[in-house]
């Protein structure tokens, strides 16, 4: 392994904070220690490569850290870096703090980010995908999906109860701004009887099918992601036009999905990443995402990453299935 080049790595997140992030802070730490890399941490996104607000990271005070969620860095959208002016100073920053390789955890905006900052910075950029929304290519799995995943079930199943309770049709909208993977998720993993995204056109034609009908001892569940082009207002007033009859509540789930411990699965890959982007680096590598295809590493081009996201054939064949 050749980490003769890479002296001073700078790393920050970026983008909505996402269960996992602190793993893989305390895994890039570790490793970078490991092989006498020195790491500072730049904190709120773009915002801290902009001012110069850093820390120096230390492995032994990040371990204590490593379980909980949201990022001890803290993190930001950045309007100042979408303008050249902005990534200009990030450049003089990086510059003045000797900082030659940069990591960053976020989602696609953050990777484009990158892109843009390379024209004016050449210094090896990696990205670790970190977004609740799982709507970056390259990688099965984001940090934090899984964890927001597993919130939504939480408090689906516990509206479930209360839907049930009172033969009422429940709208629960739940977080992905142009990704419909937590509602697909959680919708399926709950027994939703519609599931709305945004990748589909067809979910509403099914839902207004089914809940015509509707006027059962059961609940009605409708998840539907808060990126569906029709959204949870319209859906509930559409369902009044088929169904007059039914007693109808909506529920946003929002921030809460964000917050809270990292499942084993974010964890663990928070620690399989962080690890693989410090060695990424030290085998000369530049302006790649390290994620993991089919539960093996794999360094994707941000040009790939950043592409518009896709959601599989498999998983449109199950919303096929369980939304008729
Ligand atoms: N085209 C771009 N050029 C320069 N900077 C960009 C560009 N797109 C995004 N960024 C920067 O990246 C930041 C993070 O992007 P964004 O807010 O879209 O979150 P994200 O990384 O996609 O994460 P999440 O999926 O959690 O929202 C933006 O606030 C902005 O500062
Ligand atoms: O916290 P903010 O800036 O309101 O962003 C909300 C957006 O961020 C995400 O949670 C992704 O981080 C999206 O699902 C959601 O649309």
């Amino acid at each position: 392994m050749n980490t003769n080049k890479i002296k001073h790595i700078g790393v920050f997140t970026s983008g909505g904070d996402s269960p996992g992030m602190n793993s893989a802070l305390y895994a890039i730490a570790k490793t970078a220690e490991a092989t006498g890399i020195k790491v500072s941490g730049f904190r709120k996104g773009y915002e801290g490569l902009i001012d110069g607000d850093l820390v120096q990271f230390k492995s032994h005070e990040l371990q204590k850290l490593t379980q909980k969620g949201g990022t001890i860095l803290k993190t930001a959208r950045s309007k100042r870096f979408l303008e050249l002016e902005g990534r200009k100073k990030a450049l003089q920053t990086l510059n003045a703090n000797k900082i030659d390789a940069l990591i960053a955890i976020g989602g696609d905006g953050t990777f484009k980010g990158l892109l843009t900052f390379s024209e004016i910075c050449d210094i090896p950029f990696i990205g670790i995908p970190g977004t609740i929304d799982n709507d970056i290519s390259g990688t099965d799995y984001t940090l934090g999906f899984d964890s927001a995943v597993n919130t939504a079930i939480e408090n689906i199943d516990k509206i479930k109860d209360t839907a049930e309770s009172h033969n009422r049709v429940f709208i629960v909208e739940v977080m992905g701004r142009d990704s419909g993977y937590i509602a697909i998720h959680s919708g399926l993993t709950t027994g939703a009887d519609a599931i709305l995204i945004p990748e589909s056109g067809k979910d509403f034609i099914y839902l207004l099918d089914k809940v015509k009908n509707y006027d059962s001892e059961d609940a009605f569940l409708v998840v539907v992601s808060e990126g569906d082009e029709i959204g949870a207002e319209l859906v509930s007033s559409k369902i009044k036009e088929v169904n007059p009859n039914v007693d109808l509540r909506i529920t946003r789930l929002g921030h809460i999905q964000r917050g809270g411990n990292p499942s084993a699965l974010d964890r663990m890959l928070g620690i399989r990443l962080g690890v693989a982007s410090v060695n990424a680096l030290s085998q000369g590598k530049k302006n790649v995402m390290a994620g993991v295809l089919n539960n093996q590493l794999h360094l994707t081009p941000f040009k790939e990453v950043v592409k518009q996201h896709q959601v599989d054939d498999e998983l449109m064949e199950l919303l096929e299935l369980f939304g008729k």
